[in-house]
């Protein structure tokens, strides 16, 4: 592909999330989070890691964001750490935590860089999972009276915002697969969860509406969508492929976009697990909080095929030849295009944000004080072909937001898996910019490469 240049006012930019980089979980009044409580959970996650400490950067954010303007950044998208604000998840408000979002986002404005604040990424106040955390429904509640806090301490600053970073991960691998926080194994449990997610959502949405501070601000969602692909043209690879993208993708686009779940998953949910338990106008909210945008956090593709136990749900994943990343997620951009084609042909999207994109690589060393992940540089060129090829075929893509802006606590993963592009020393808090970096402050330049 020749010089490509991006549309003009194409928001690129970087993201992080308060549980993995802010450390000082026990500064300033914050509350525990259902993420302080995993990580000192023995064996939960990898090397005993926690983030206690993380980054930093509660302490070091100035630092940062002047960090972010040196490398050009248009956009930084960041979350709020709910347990800050509400320590308790609900009632008494702590004014320090709201200190910090607010000097935050001044930081950032004065450095020419726009906010996008995602209001929840995974760090739910651990005094609300002490009452069944997503499994209650009246933390729906307690969400929208914390967005709603939200937008009225931040919303003549902040103009575009998050409801959820990833559903799907938060219900189902938190509560089906038991690999992130709270750690349970219980399917239906993850499936009651999926619909309190997507009523929060709906609920944040139409706070957000009547805060008053909506005012050229945008709302939306951000969904990890993962393209799904056959491994032969086989009916039963075809069937496995119709689950898998039910189960992943369309459970969460169709109440967004249509307001009504996939007959197909639903049928098989309703039948298998007695989930989700929907109340009545329960739909009509979902369906009636329209978003103004859908953030994409896009990795990698799937490839499936039929199982070998029988059911819709009986499905196999297959790993093709090709590279890796060290979370073991295939390097495969043209899935990007596939993915924002698809979601333009049968959503209809408005406006589209990469909310997520990047890869952990073993290149990262600094050598001579140069991080040479050229892994990481030509993933995120190769990406990004990929992303200028749909907007060139009609998708409404507006901004990409690289995973991550600097090195963070990987969940259960510790801090063994490197996202940034910048380098963290994790013995002196150290940053360094990796070539990476330096090579993205010039496509963020010129716009293009
Ligand atoms: O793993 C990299 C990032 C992670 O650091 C972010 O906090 C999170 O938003 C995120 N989501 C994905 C993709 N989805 C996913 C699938 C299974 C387990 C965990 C994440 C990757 N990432």
């Amino acid at each position: 592909m020749g010089k490509i240049t991006f549309p003009k006012d194409f928001i690129w930019g970087a993201a992080t999330a308060s549980y993995q980089i802010e450390g000082a979980v026990n500064q300033d009044g914050r509350g525990e989070s259902i993420w302080d409580r995993f990580s000192h959970t023995p064996g939960k996650v990898l090397n005993g890691d926690t983030g206690d400490v993380a980054c930093d950067h509660y302490n070091r954010y100035k630092e940062d964001v002047q960090l972010m303007k040196e490398l050009g950044l248009k956009g930084y998208r960041f979350s709020v750490a709910w347990p800050r604000i509400y320590p308790q998840g609900k009632g008494q408000v702590n004014q320090k935590g709201l200190d910090f979002y607010n000097s935050l986002v001044d930081e950032l404005l004065k450095a020419g860089i726009e906010p996008i604040v995602t209001l929840y990424h995974w760090d739910l106040p651990q005094a609300l999972q002490d009452i069944g955390g997503w499994d209650n429904r009246d933390v729906t509640d307690y969400f929208a009276d914390y967005a709603f806090k939200m937008y009225d301490v931040l919303g003549d600053r902040v103009k575009k915002w998050i409801t959820h970073n990833e559903p799907w991960v938060v219900a189902f691998v938190g509560n089906a697969f038991g690999e992130h926080a709270p750690g349970y194994k219980d399917f239906a449990l993850a499936v009651r969860i999926t619909h309190h997610l997507l009523l929060s959502h709906a609920k944040a949405v139409q706070a957000y509406r009547q805060s008053g501070n909506d005012d050229g601000g945008q709302i939306g969602i951000t969904l990890n969508l993962t393209p799904v692909y056959p491994d032969s043209d086989s009916p039963e690879d075809s069937e496995a492929v119709q689950f898998q993208d039910g189960f992943q993708n369309r459970w969460f686009l169709d109440p967004v976009f249509k307001g009504a779940y996939p007959e197909d998953i639903l049928e098989f949910y309703q039948e298998k697990y007695n989930a989700p338990v929907i109340r009545p106008g329960d739909m009509e909210l979902i369906a009636d909080n329209h978003i103004d945008f859908l953030g994409i956090n896009y990795y990698t593709r799937a490839v499936v095929k039929k199982g070998r136990e029988s059911g819709f749900d009986s499905v196999e994943h297959v790993h093709p030849e090709g590279k890796y990343t060290e979370m073991g997620w295939e390097v495969y951009p043209e899935g990007l295009y596939d993915l924002l084609m698809r979601i333009h042909r049968d959503y209809n999207a408005p406006n589209i944000y990469i909310t997520e994109n990047g890869a952990a690589f073993k290149d990262d060393k600094v050598v001579d004080g140069i991080v040479d992940d050229q892994d990481r540089l030509e993933y995120l060129k190769s990406h990004f072909e990929a992303a200028y090829r749909a907007i060139q075929d009609g998708v409404n893509l507006k901004g990409y937001y690289v995973w991550s802006f600097m090195d963070n606590f990987e969940w259960a993963y510790g801090y063994s898996k490197r996202f940034g592009i910048v380098y963290v020393d994790y013995e002196t808090l150290k940053r360094t910019p990796k070539k990476s970096a330096l090579w993205y402050r010039d496509v963020i330049a010129d716009n293009g490469f």
